[in-house]
Parts: C-alpha cells; sequence; structure tokens
C-alpha cells in the first residue's frame, strides 16, 4: 500500500520585506491513502502551495517528514506527478511528443512512448490532438494534456495545484467531471488543492481544511460515483456538504 504520510510538518520562511521569519506551515499531518482522492482547501495564503511544494520535493521542509510508503522524501521525483494551474507543457513538442516525455526519459524505446502516450491522451479525450503543438491547442485541451503528460510516468501520487483555476467556468466543469472519470478508471491516488469548496466537494473523498498553515478540520464526502454535475448542483447532500466545508474555510 502506497500511502503518503504527513507528520507534523512545518515550513519558515525568511519574508525579505519584513526582514523576519514567518510561519506558512505549521504541524501538519496527514495521510492520502493509495487509491484516494483527498482534496485540501483554505483561504489565500493558509499555506497550500507551500505543502504540495514540500511533498513534491520543491522546497526543503523546515520540520516534520514526508513519508511515500514509507521512504522520506528528498527532492523530486518520477514517482510523485505534479500538475499546476499553467500546464508547462514544450511548446516545441506535439502532443504526443509531450505526454511521451516521461517514459522517454525513464529510457523506453520510442514506439513504447508512444504507446504508453497514447493510451493516455485517448484517456484524457485528445486523440484527435495528438500531433497538435501546445500554441494550437485551448486552455482547456492544454490541462488535459498536463493530466495525461503526469499519469504517463505512472506516478505514486498526482499532486494538483489549482488546475483548473485558469480555465472559464463551463469548461472546468467539464474537466472537473473528466479528472473523476479518469480517477474511477484508473485509481491514481490525487492530492488536489483548491480554494474553491463545491470543486473539491465535488471530486474528493475527503476534504481537508487548511487554516493559517495548521489543519483546521476533515470532512468525509462520502457522495456517490460517478458524479456529475448535472445529478450534484441541485443535491441535497452536495448542497450540505460544501455548506459545511465553506463554513469552516470562512472561519478560517
Ligand atoms: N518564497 C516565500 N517567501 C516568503 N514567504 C512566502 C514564500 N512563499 C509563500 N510565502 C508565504 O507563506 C504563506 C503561505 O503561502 P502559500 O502560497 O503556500 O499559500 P496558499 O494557501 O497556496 O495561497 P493561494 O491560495 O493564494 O495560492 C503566505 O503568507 C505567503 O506570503
Amino acid at each position: 500500500m502506497k500511502t503518503l504520510a504527513i507528520k507534523n510538518l512545518s515550513k519558515t520562511y525568511f519574508d525579505a520585506y519584513q526582514g523576519a521569519h514567518v510561519t506558512a506551515v505549521r504541524d501538519v499531518s496527514l495521510n492520502v491513502n493509495q487509491g484516494e482522492f483527498v482534496a485540501v482547501v483554505g483561504p489565500s495564503g493558509c499555506g497550500k502551495t507551500t505543502v504540495l511544494n514540500m511533498i513534491a520535493g520543491f522546497i526543503p521542509n523546515s520540520g516534520g517528514e514526508i513519508l511515500l510508503d514509507g521512504r522520506a522524501v528528498s527532492g523530486p521525483g518520477p514517482e510523485r506527478g505534479v500538475v499546476f494551474q499553467s500546464h508547462a507543457l514544450f511548446p516545441w513538442k506535439t502532443v504526443l511528443d509531450n505526454v511521451g516525455f516521461g517514459p522517454k526519459m525513464r529510457g523506453k524505446p520510442k514506439a513504447e512512448c508512444d504507446t504508453i502516450a497514447r493510451e493516455y491522451i485517448a484517456l484524457a479525450g485528445l486523440s484527435h490532438a495528438e500531433d497538435r503543438y501546445p500554441n494550437e491547442l485551448s486552455g482547456g485541451m492544454q490541462q488535459r494534456v498536463g493530466v495525461a503528460r503526469a499519469l504517463a510516468n505512472h506516478p505514486d501520487i498526482l499532486l494538483m495545484d489549482e488546475p483548473f483555476a485558469s480555465v472559464d467556468a463551463q469548461t472546468r466543469m467539464t474537466l472537473q467531471e473528466e479528472l473523476t472519470r479518469i480517477w474511477q478508471e484508473r485509481r491514481p491516488t490525487i492530492l488536489f488543492i483548491t480554494h474553491d469548496v463545491p470543486e473539491a466537494v465535488f471530486l474528493a473523498d475527503r476534504v481537508i481544511v487548511l487554516s493559517k498553515g495548521t489543519v483546521l478540520d476533515e470532512i468525509v464526502i462520502d457522495l456517490p460515483r460517478p458524479r456529475v454535475w448535472d445529478d450534484l448542483i441541485e443535491d441535497d447532500a452536495f448542497k450540505t456538504l460544501s455548506a459545511r466545508v465553506l463554513q469552516k474555510v470562512r472561519s478560517a
């Protein structure tokens, strides 16, 4: 069982403007079990991205520990796939080569990279666009490529930092539905950061509310799957859970 276990994690930055240390994350403990979809919500500045960046290994932690499958995280690694708001695709590579980049880096021959890439491109509903370049794609399509590229690496965990924040509301809802479909088909372990409460409740099995750098509450989302907006938007259980999470975030 490949569990992400975070224990008493903390992060202190030196803020050059204030000329002082600021604590961005304090004493955060949380687990994400294999195949689970966990969302972290909280107001701006509560430390969401800092937590994700430490798990990704992009920045060192100041205290506590991060264990993936029992091993301490030190630096970035292919077993942790990351999807950001800005998709960071290679502009000079086609969709096929963007998605096949991870397998290529792992030394796989070109034909195998293409086969793996095509599988995930199809999963993301982009088979018709595999020869296109990123600047020929809409924002929503670019984000789908980012998800496919991360999954093609077969990561133990997918770390997603506000991946749908820069697309329009309609596309965002479609991407949320697609992500839950992909999750149900493949069951990747996902830690999803967002400040959008309905998004967190729609996607996750569990929502963790972060406040001022620490865990305020954890709410189990026991809504049935598959989840589609047409069913949930007026669903009483969805509304009640969203209101509960929102209340926590507002009290944060
Ligand atoms: N490199 C840095 N140097 C100094 N302070 C930082 C740095 N990065 C983040 N901080 C501070 O740490 C705190 C947490 O920031 P973080 O970006 O993790 O929050 P967030 O919850 O992701 O916010 P948002 O939703 O606005 O992205 C904030 O007070 C921020 O100003």
